[in-house]
């Protein structure tokens, strides 16, 4: 059955009618925990980590809406202090939409086949929501599987306010997003990620300072990366096993410009109760997004954030 919804454990599980590919989505926070080609798994996912929506997943792919971060980080943050850490996306309950989700097809145009998951979560079911943030909004997220890779659509909606004199829909919608995306490697120490040569980052570990990454590939070699690449979009990002085992391609739409390359390395990782032991050196993020300054979107208008993942 290319898509299933196991209900006691609230995953949607999707996968191929050959089988030469699967992946798996909570939906709790929709988070893909699993993209397999062949029996290679693709994403990294902590065996720490409960799952059981107590806290955001450490590992697959968390989605950061509408703030990247804590607020703080960010020096206009447009009074969204009280956003929770990385937003709400990651932690929310979300609807998988059956009615154009179950979609049976098997083949695309081009014969390839293929299966889709769509799923939906709209602000007015995230609990507490107006305490900190005003805009209205309705998500939907769409995770489409072919044999060799996985894209995931996030597309935000700034809700139009049934009343027009709501100051929050005369206001265009602030956001950030991103695609917090653990890739799983043989060895962080060692992977190779290439394809951001050239670019400023703000380096996370040392006070944010502003940088230019000379050399590439990048090969963490045990040392701890928090990097926010500034842009532009780079075509694509490889992040390569290394002894020429392959690796994934990361592609993005344009419209996300910036590329966050997170591991804890091992001291700071060991502070992590989410996250198994050693398990910083399976897992490398290279992260899409949105994340430097906001988005503005006005009311009745999508902005749409696309990832794929290429195993090659
Ligand atoms: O522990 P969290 O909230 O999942 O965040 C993990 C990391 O996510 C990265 O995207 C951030 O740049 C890091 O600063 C952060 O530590």
């Amino acid at each position: 059955m290319p898509l299933d919804l196991s209900s006691e454990d609230s995953i949607v599980h999707l996968s191929l009618p050959s089988g030469s590919a699967t992946a798996d989505v909570l939906l709790f926070g929709a988070t893909v925990i699993s993209f397999k080609t062949g029996q290679k798994e693709r994403l990294f996912l902590s065996s720490a980590c409960p799952l059981d929506g107590s806290s955001a997943v450490r590992g697959g792919i968390p989605l950061i809406f509408p703030v990247f971060g804590p607020a703080s980080d960010h020096k206009d943050n447009h009074g969204l202090e009280k956003v929770p850490r990385h937003g709400i996306a990651r932690t929310a309950m979300w609807k998988l939409r059956s009615e154009v989700g179950a979609k049976e097809d098997g083949k695309d145009d081009s014969g390839e086949e293929q299966v889709t998951a769509s799923f939906a979560l709209s602000s007015k079911d995230v609990k507490g929501i107006a305490g900190f943030y005003q805009w209205p909004f309705e998500l939907e997220y769409d995770v489409t599987l072919t044999s060799t890779t996985l894209t995931t659509s996030l597309h935000i909606t700034h809700v139009a306010s049934s009343s027009s004199s709501s100051s929050s829909s005369a206001e265009p919608m602030r956001f950030q997003t991103l695609q917090h995306t653990y890739l799983h490697v043989p060895s962080s120490l060692s992977a190779s990620i290439s394809g951001l040569q050239g670019q400023s980052y703000l380096d996370k570990t040392d006070s944010a300072a502003t940088k230019t990454l000379q050399s590439d590939p990048i090969v963490l070699n045990g040392k701890e990366s928090d990097a926010v690449f500034l842009g532009p979009a780079p075509p694509a990002v490889d992040v390569a096993y290394g002894g020429g085992e392959g690796g994934v391609r990361v592609k993005r739409s344009p419209n996300c410009p910036n590329t966050t390359v997170w591991n804890p390395a091992e001291e700071k990782a060991n502070g992590m109760k989410d996250l198994h032991e050693g398990g910083w050196k399976e897992f490398v993020c290279v992260e899409p997004g949105t994340v430097v300054g906001f988005e503005e979107l006005v009311a009745g208008k999508t902005f749409t954030a696309t990832q794929t993942l290429e195993a090659f």
